[in-house]
């Protein structure tokens, strides 16, 4: 493979914003039929490295080769006709659209809707990657949106294919589907640029691995030969902080939901059945399942979002079915959304004005009035307690990197003092070092006493993290078990909606121990 000169090579690629140098001196080359990896802390440079190449962000220094001969790509549509493409970390696609219509934007020669809507079914299917053309993606989760994204750059057939973090959504069995369709890809001679926290599928899928720290080029290595930990040690420059779960007794209930009956608001989505849950003071309670299955409609009947009958969800003993977003954050209830821009954080705003978000009653505001310095001590205590890379407080929520306001979000709902915690996808596209960062925050609240939700797709983290687990599918709960009595065929066997038989499969291995072998 490496006989063949690169299809892609960068010498000595800079970039500059005015708080930070995103990339200094990059040199990378990708080959044909290479699937090459770039890995690096959140915050590194690897997005707007992939920027430069797809001609979204202009270099300021360096050199851009493709197939040996020098090119300047100022456009996505340049980079297109290159063979280039993209699947972006946060989605760009118009919620008003359906599918087939977002799909159809972003073709140069779009085909008449209904041979696009054939191509999009054939594509789809072929790759395993479920999407129906006619649905409005307003209507469709984080992880159906994903697809869609996956599919248009399939569809375009591209030379060289960038995929920034395409699995962060994806269940254990769509994740192997994606690795058939880039193998395939790769042996058809595709280049792949591939970005990922998750270090094991790094390890498993990619031939390369450059690595990318503080802007810089931190190594370039075969991750086949490498551990989870040198690889995690290149990027972070020292060892993998540690993360320690412990048993614990749970107290009282916190969060209890009875009966729960939710019609989806929309005609793709998903309703809520008959929905049984209580999670207590100290204990963590994992929602697992695919997206799509009723996460949306859950998470948004429990914050307060929508309402449903009062006696269907209580909180601290509270009846709360009928009571607004606000309303239950007087009770204690906290909740991390799945969108960080746009519902967790404004993009256009400081991070400090992004504190009032959800804090305007703890002390942020007087008599009506902002309290600006409060505010802006709020944002610094978050900066520091939660590591988060920006340029200071009054950074624009939208600079950070994605991981970063993750880490921004999780901790301002941490530190508002809640007696129940509801997250969703707590570390989604969230590096390794960030991401133990952000589960010990989990934990520690548990351990002060506070009852936890999370809802994940990430199945390695639901089973590190929680103290019993429940699966989702289509709109129905699973019983909630302990973690450590379950087993994963137990649980892939609930994701398919399969648990009229309650019977417990016993745990072959253990499965948290799995995923730390
Ligand atoms: N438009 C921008 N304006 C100002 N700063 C920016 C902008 N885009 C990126 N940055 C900064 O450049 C640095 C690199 O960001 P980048 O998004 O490339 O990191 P990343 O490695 O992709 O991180 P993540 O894994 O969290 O997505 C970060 O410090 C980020 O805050």
């Amino acid at each position: 493979m490496q006989k063949l000169p690169p299809r892609l090579e960068l010498i000595n690629v800079g970039k500059r914003y005015p708080a930070v140098v995103a990339n200094d001196g990059i040199d990378l080359r990708v080959y044909p039929g290479e699937i090459h990896a770039v890995l690096g802390e959140n915050g590194a440079g690897k997005s707007t490295l992939m920027k430069i190449i797809y001609g979204v962000v202009a270099a300021d220094t360096g050199e851009m080769l493709w197939d040996n001969r020098q090119v300047t790509i100022d456009s996505p549509a340049q980079a297109r006709a290159l063979g280039i493409g993209m699947v972006f970390q946060h989605f760009s696609l118009f919620e008003t659209l359906t599918v087939a219509e977002n799909i159809s934007l972003a073709l140069d020669q779009p085909p008449p809707t209904a041979e696009l809507a054939r191509q999009i079914t054939e594509v789809s299917v072929e790759y395993g990657l479920p999407v129906e053309p006619h649905r409005p993606v307003h209507t469709m989760s984080v992880g159906e949106r994903q697809r869609v994204e996956i599919v248009r750059c399939l569809l375009q057939k591209p030379r060289l294919l960038i995929m920034d973090e395409p699995t962060s959504v994806l269940t254990p069995q769509a994740v192997q589907k994606l690795f058939e369709t880039l193998r395939r890809l790769a042996a058809e001679g595709c280049s792949i640029v591939y970005i990922s926290h998750k270090l094991d599928e790094i390890r498993q899928l990619c031939h390369t691995a450059t690595v990318l720290r503080n802007g810089r080029l931190a190594g370039t290595v075969d991750p086949r030969r490498e551990t989870r930990e040198s690889l995690a040690k290149l990027m972070i420059g020292r060892e993998l902080p540690r993360f320690h779960w412990e048993p614990r007794t749970a107290g009282e209930t916190r969060l209890s939901v009875k009966q729960l009956q939710l019609p989806s608001s929309d005609p793709f989505g998903t309703a809520l059945e008959d929905i049984e849950l209580a999670v207590r003071s100290g204990e963590i309670v994992g929602i697992a399942g695919i997206s799509g299955n009723g996460q949306q409609e859950l998470l948004s009947a429990l914050s307060g979002e929508r309402t449903t009958a009062a006696d269907s969800v209580f909180l601290c003993g509270t009846a709360a079915g009928k009571l607004n977003a606000a309303q239950r954050r007087r009770l204690g209830l906290r909740y991390v959304p799945e969108e960080r821009l746009g519902r967790g954080a404004v993009p256009s705003l400081s991070l400090s004005l992004n504190t009032l978000l959800t804090g305007s009653e703890q002390g942020l505001t007087e008599k009506g009035l902002i309290r600006y310095p409060a505010l802006r001590r709020f944002a610094r205590r978050i900066i520091d307690r939660f590591k988060v890379k920006c340029g200071g407080e009054q950074a624009i929520a939208s600079s950070l990197s994605g991981g970063n306001l993750q880490k921004f979000i999780v901790g301002r709902e941490t530190l508002l003092s809640p007696t129940v915690m509801l997250v969703a996808q707590p570390t989604w596209g969230v590096d390794i070092g960030a991401a133990a960062l952000i589960r010990q925050a989990l934990l520690d609240l548990r351990d002060e006493g506070v009852a936890v939700l999370v809802v994940s797709e990430d199945l390695e983290e639901l089973l590190t993290l929680s103290d019993r687990i429940a699966v989702l599918a289509d709109g129905r709960l699973s019983p909630t078990v302990p973690t450590r009595e379950t087993s994963i065929e137990q649980i892939g066997l609930w994701m398919s909606g399969a648990f009229g038989d309650q019977t417990a499969i016993p745990a072959t291995e253990d499965p948290v121990e799995i995923f730390h072998a």
